[in-house]
């Protein structure tokens, strides 16, 4: 049997007294494409939290690629191979976009490269900027300061910042977040290409990028994985429904 690319085993986290997050298992193969969705507050951010090591669980187990990573420092997963986006734009907005693609790159290289290691691999950090521009589509902006860049550049930006270091399995938070329809259906084309063969777990509200993007849906309602399936399957599904889907799916086919 594969070892999953990420594995949730009896998750557990409390905040004071209250229980958040209730016991999830998950387990994502490589390459899949996983849309977690639930209403506010039901414990989606959290979960990304604990995923991505900025809390650690109460109890429970997170595995990549089956190694433990619970407990371990946001910036240790990442160099583990687990890069995640935010809901807020993590961009530095006075670069322009090709150097704050090769500030992704190089952070990634990290602490473990002297600084004459850091120099030779220079070279490479600008070709692979440029790759990523070029992945992303901002080319024609190389030298736009972030900040004169339109939203939905930005967030093209902060996707490639977050895939430049090479992890394979992604992490987005709402990435679509703010946009328009018509950028919102450009954006999530732009997310599968980036991200193919690549692991990917967005947390998404919009239920046509869900359904868009997913090959498999995460449902979170009040810190419990309600159902995870195919999502033809959740969207049948009867507790689904009655918890939380069905009056997003009426709104989401009424828009088709
Ligand atoms: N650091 C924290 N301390 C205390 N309570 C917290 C903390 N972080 C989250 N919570 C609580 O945990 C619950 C779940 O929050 P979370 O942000 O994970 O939900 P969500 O599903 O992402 O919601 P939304 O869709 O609105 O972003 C909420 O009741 C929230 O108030």
């Amino acid at each position: 049997m594969t070892v999953p690319a990420l594995e949730l085993k009896d998750l557990r986290k409390s905040f004071g007294k209250t229980e958040i997050i209730r016991g999830c298992s998950l387990a994502v193969k490589a390459g899949e494409r996983i849309a977690v969705i639930g209403p506010n507050g039901a414990g989606k951010s959290t979960l990304f939290n604990l995923i991505s090591g900025r809390f650690a669980p109460t109890s429970g187990e997170v595995l990549l690629n089956g190694q433990r990573i619970d407990g371990k420092k946001p910036f240790e997963i990442n160099r583990l191979g687990l890069s995640r986006s935010f809901q807020i734009t993590n961009i530095f907005p006075k670069l322009s976009v090709f150097e704050n693609l090769r500030c992704g790159v190089l952070w990634s290289l990290g602490y473990r490269y002297t600084f004459l290691k850091f120099l030779a691999d220079l070279d490479d950090a600008n070709e692979r900027a440029e790759q990523l521009m070029h992945m992303i589509k901002l080319d024609r902006k190389r030298d736009i300061l972030a900040i004169n860049l339109t939203y939905a550049e930005q967030r093209a930006l902060e996707i490639g910042i977050t895939i430049a270091g090479g992890a394979q399995v992604i992490l987005l938070d709402e990435p679509t977040a703010g946009m328009s329809k018509s950028e919102t259906k450009r954006f999530i084309e732009l997310i599968k290409e980036v991200t193919i063969g690549k692991t990917l777990l967005t947390v998404e509200h919009d239920m046509g990028v869900v359904f868009g993007l997913a090959d498999k849906i995460a449902v979170v309602v009040y810190g419990e994985i309600l159902a995870y399936d195919q999502p033809e399957a959740v969207r049948a599904n009867q507790r689904v429904q009655e918890a939380y889907l069905g009056s997003h799916v009426a709104d989401a086919q009424a828009n088709h």
